[in-house]
């Protein structure tokens, strides 16, 4: 072939027809990804059936709504009862149980699990850790705020102190499995705490559904739709409605300057909710989310997200001022659910997993096609585990910070544990805010701070020690019957460990030394243990193995969800201006509506360097413009 030829040959129309068919291909592999994940979505969970089959009653749908149910049904017009409140998770894998119902496993050489304290403190308490410089503590905070939106998982509660409850002859069941502290622990053994009280978790028995094995249940609505803000029933999202305008109830008063009105989520009794009732503290607020008060973090967000509603609501009425109460209550509720969905896909997943995977995986970038068979519960798996690795982010302290950018204090997260008081003073809102904006959060790594894993609801408790967070992750995916972790390797595709160091592939060499000397076989080792341990994969904040589960589940939440933000055909759907707004707003934009800080930078998400970021007005770079919301004429008039 001469030279000529090739050229000709290279750019006759065949070859550019096979450029073309490249060119689809290539487009065409993510979306079929999209559709068929690394972890395949229809092949591997189990949900106990016999729940659906005996105990789920009947439920009448109407499909034309346009808004979702509080609790979740009639999302899926075909299963009706799927992602619902009050529903089982799924399992990924079987149970992993001693007696293949509801006993805690035990090692392949029949002795008793390693204790999880010991674990905590030979494996993570001691290792040296460090802040990121690129992002803040809002990440983490959105975290949790999201956490609450997907799952609830109560501890049987109805004995009071599982550790004094084993003095007695019969110990009730909910607390036979107490986290029992080793006589050589570095902290608890100096006050004689040789106990650390756990109640396990309430089963599909305590909901008149008595199952085999035991079957977990999710107490809120497992879609992303806002249900921390708004509730999981008809009742409870009733009793937070003011029933005028659109608008939640709230507590306002005037602002310390007296310039502006302060508003809060509504308080209830101290005793109703789970707010700490020994000190004279007396705030406790009212939200959607029974968490509202667990930390001080978390019930500001629970607060943004109050008045960004009230906020939004005002908006709407005033370009529809023909709506009714109820018409602004749920196109605003429509409006806040979305642009949760937004953020958390569009701007927080993309940190946490990556954004070539995200984008790879279809969590990302691409316009959701809704699928009926795919299940959006909420995996034990993921809610017992895998989403709580990021537990590893959360600081020991939080900085509240002035509109100078000094620091007037700062508090001891576990200090103000279901005790929100704080907020409710001078402008410690607008402070708790700049203080999670700037201050860098703690860096992904293998251990939770010492304050967590070791005083974690101190001043809720009899005694002032109090409790650690990680010893209670490794429990209770003991109690669910989580599978092992090389297990869970498996089905992410990750090779089987026939030894511990097969381990070496993804977790460092230390470790492994270590989980030896802890666990009887490679096949022993927990599930949490295991992934907090994996270094996290390039470009993304996470290992492998908890990389694999987290898609999963967001994947569910995004892909099986008929009200996602984006999808279209659906009673309802929004139009492309509507969609425009929505994919504008950040946090930044909610931060700007609900607080009294006028800049901001413009990814709220990275931690703010003096000299090299920008901020940027509140008034030009943040606002919320709602006239794809404004409706011409009164519905009813032609
Ligand atoms: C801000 C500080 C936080 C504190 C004090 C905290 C504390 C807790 C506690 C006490 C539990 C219940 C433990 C049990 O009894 O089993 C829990 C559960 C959980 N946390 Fe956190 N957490 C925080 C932040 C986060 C973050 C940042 C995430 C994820 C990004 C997260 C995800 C979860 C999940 C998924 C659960 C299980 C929810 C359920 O199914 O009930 N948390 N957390
Ligand atoms: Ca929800």
């Amino acid at each position: 072939m001469t030279f000529k030829q090739i050229y000709h040959f290279y750019t006759n129309t065949y070859y550019i027809h096979l450029k073309i068919l490249i060119f689809v291909l290539i487009c065409y592999i993510p979306s079929t990804f999209a559709q068929s994940p690394f972890l395949h979505v229809d092949e591997y969970p189990s949900v106990n059936e016999d729940f659906f089959r005996r105990c789920i009653p009947v439920i009448v749908c109407n499909s034309s709504s346009k808004y979702r149910t509080f609790n979740g049904t009639c999302n899926n017009l075909k299963t009706p009862s799927w992602g619902a409140s009050e529903t089982p998770h799924l399992r990924l894998l079987n149970a992993d149980y001693s007696d293949g119902i509801y006993q805690f496993r035990q090692q392949s050489n029949g002795t008793p699990l390693p204790k999880a304290r010991k674990i905590n403190t030979e494996l993570f308490l001691h290792n040296q850790w460090h802040d990121y410089d690129e992002f803040n503590l809002l990440l983490m905070q959105w975290g949790q705020f999201i956490a609450h939106d997907i799952a609830l998982l109560r501890p049987d509660n109805s004995v009071e102190n599982c550790c004094a409850a084993q003095k007695l002859l019969a110990i009730p069941p909910q607390c036979q499995e107490v986290i029992n502290v080793p006589i050589d622990d570095p902290l608890y053994t100096k006050y004689k705490k040789s106990c650390i009280s756990f109640n396990r978790a309430v089963t599909s028995a305590n909901f008149s559904c008595p199952l085999i094995p035991a079957t977990f249940m999710v107490e809120v609505s497992q879609y992303i739709d806002g249900s921390q803000v708004y509730g999981s029933s008809d009742v409870m999202a009733a009793g937070l409605r003011s029933f005028i305008n659109g608008k939640l109830r709230s507590d306002t008063f005037l602002s310390n300057q007296k310039t502006y009105i302060e508003e809060f989520c509504p308080q209830v009794n101290r005793k109703t909710l789970q707010c700490e009732t020994s000190t004279n503290s007396r705030v406790c607020f009212q939200a959607g989310d029974v968490r509202v008060n667990q930390n001080l973090g978390n019930a500001l967000l629970q607060t943004l997200f109050l008045r960004f509603h009230n906020y939004i609501a005002t908006n709407l009425l005033y370009i529809n001022q023909f709506w009714t109460d109820e018409i602004l209550y749920q196109e605003t509720r429509r409006i806040v659910g979305a642009v949760i969905q937004h953020i958390t896909y569009d701007h927080y997943l993309p940190i946490i997993l990556g954004e070539t995977y995200t984008q790879y995986y279809g969590l990302f970038t691409q316009q959701t096609i809704y699928n009926d068979k795919i299940n959006p519960s909420t995996s034990l798996e993921f809610a017992v585990s895998s989403f709580r690795i990021l537990h590893n982010l959360i600081p020991a302290q939080l900085n509240f910070i002035d509109k100078m950018y000094k620091i007037p204090f700062q508090v001891n997260l576990t200090d103000w544990m279901n005790r929100p008081d704080l907020l409710y003073m001078g402008q410690n809102v607008d402070w708790l805010v700049r203080g999670l904006l700037e201050t860098p959060s703690r860096e992904y790594q293998a251990s939770y701070n010492p304050l967590i894993s070791n005083y974690l609801f101190r001043f809720n408790l009899p005694d002032i020690t109090g409790q650690d967070l990680l010893s209670i992750d490794i429990q209770r995916g003991r109690d669910v019957g989580l599978p092992i972790y090389n297990q869970v390797r498996s089905i992410c595709g990750i090779p089987q460990a026939k030894s511990f160091d097969d381990l070496l592939d993804l977790i460092p060499t230390k470790a492994v030394q270590i989980l030896k000397k802890l666990y009887a076989t490679v096949n022993d080792v927990d599930l949490h243990v295991g992934t907090l341990l994996e270094v996290p994969e390039e470009g993304s904040m996470v290992g492998p193995t908890t990389r694999c589960i987290l898609s999963d589940s967001f994947f569910r939440y995004r892909y099986g969800d008929r009200f996602f933000y984006d999808v279209q055909g659906q009673p309802g759907s929004y139009t492309s201006e509507q969609l425009k707004i929505i994919k504008q707003i950040n946090l930044g934009h909610i931060i700007c509506a609900t607080t009294q800080l006028h800049f901001l930078p413009l990814d709220v998400f990275k931690s703010f360097h003096e000299f090299s970021s920008i901020k940027w007005n509140c008034d030009e770079h943040f606002k919320i413009d709602l006239k794809a919301w404004r409706i011409f004429k009164k519905p009813g008039k032609s």
